[in-house]
């Protein structure tokens, strides 16, 4: 199967009730270990790259695993998603590397790390989006900044993210600003800000309703009830495998994550797009923690890379149950970048601003 647009996806699940997980992919085991999952949970997949991604395995290895992904398992509808783009000329980039989904992030500066002011967000948004639709590839947007409502701290990882304290109002999205910005940018997807934070170290109690706004996510979805919301830094950081990191060598803390639970809350109020990359992390580096403690003797990394693929397997199966995406796959029917490209032009994809 070609590789499909976010925006069909995410129809698809609106129009089902159920959300997608977008995993984080740098390597072949996690492109392998989500196909697997996705495979046999019969779930459509949306791959997605950071810029990080890119500087580690390099734009021709990021783009052909992807392009792998859909050749060996051609069942399986595959979005290849570019994550946070922070500047027009990223996701200009990705769109020329096949991509066929970006991220427009203008809430940050192109640093990536400077929050930025509602005219430059709408502008370079806007600017992707008459791009981007021309080519059929969709467009998730951002508007609020990730970081905690417990410490009103910015939610800064990898050199991605604000730093420092932000204004309580910057770490939650607006519903009216919502509104309008989706009324001027047509994006399809919106990424908003909710006290999620990219990383482990998200909440340091299991989180409750002042820290975790779950409620927001209603208001906000009854503003705009075709764009699809996405939750960001929506790993759960499962208590599990933290345990076997810190038995084995590692020295995580106490730290929680946003639970299962919350986020079909989500979905059930508009959250069509879930994105993980911390759980996978975890998983991998809990499985490659005890093979290596239970088998100081080994040294072929194929050993303990088969236990990092089956953890990351295992999370990857339970979020596509969890959500509600397992059992979709087989009933979506590619629909081309082309008809998609036509379908924008036709306005048949334009926002419903409420
Ligand atoms: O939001 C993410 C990527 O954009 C990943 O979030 P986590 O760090 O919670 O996995
Ligand atoms: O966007 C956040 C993801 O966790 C990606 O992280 P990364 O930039 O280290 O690949």
């Amino acid at each position: 199967m070609p590789l499909v647009s976010m925006r069909q996806l995410l129809d698809h699940a609106a129009e089902h009730g159920y959300g997608v997980p977008a995993f984080n992919v740098n390597n072949m085991e996690q492109v392998k270990a989500i196909m697997e999952a996705a495979a046999e949970t019969d779930s459509p997949v949306i791959l997605q790259a950071s810029a990080g991604a890119r500087k580690y395995a390099g734009e021709p290895f990021l783009r052909h695993l992807i392009l792998a992904a859909a050749e060996a398992y051609p069942q399986i509808p595959v979005c290849m998603h570019q994550d946070h783009g922070t500047s027009p000329a990223v996701n200009i980039r990705a769109i020329q590397s096949a991509f066929s989904s970006v991220m427009m992030d203008g809430s940050l500066l192109e640093d990536g790390k400077t929050p930025s002011d509602w005219d430059y967000n709408v502008a370079v948004t806007r600017k992707v989006v008459d791009l981007a639709h021309a080519c059929g590839v969709s467009v998730e947007g951002e508007l609020g900044c990730l970081g905690s409502l417990e410490t009103g701290m910015a939610g800064e990882e990898d050199g991605i993210g604000a730093e420092g304290k932000l204004d309580h109002s910057k770490l939650l999205t607006d519903p009216d600003e919502a509104a309008e910005f989706v009324k001027l940018t047509k994006v399809d997807a919106l990424a908003i800000a909710i006290g999620t934070s990219h990383g482990a170290y998200k909440f340091t109690r299991p989180p409750t309703g002042d820290v975790l706004a779950i409620s927001r996510i209603k208001e906000i979805h009854a503003r705009i009830p075709n764009t699809h919301l996405v939750m960001h830094g929506s790993s759960s950081v499962p208590q599990d495998w933290l345990k076997i990191i810190n038995e084995n060598g590692g020295d995580l803390g106490e730290t929680y994550g946003v639970p299962v639970a919350e986020i079909v809350e989500g979905i059930k109020h508009g959250v069509r797009k879930v994105n993980i990359d911390t759980d996978l992390r975890m998983a991998a580096t809990g499985s490659i923690r005890k093979y290596m403690a239970e088998n100081p003797k080994k040294f072929d990394p194929r050993d303990y890379l088969k236990p990092a693929m089956a953890g990351m397997k295992g999370i990857c199966k339970a979020r596509y149950e969890a959500f509600g995406t397992a059992g979709n796959a087989s009933k979506i029917k590619p629909i081309s970048l082309e008809d998609m490209a036509n379908r924008y032009a036709k306005g048949d994809l334009d926002p419903k601003v409420n």
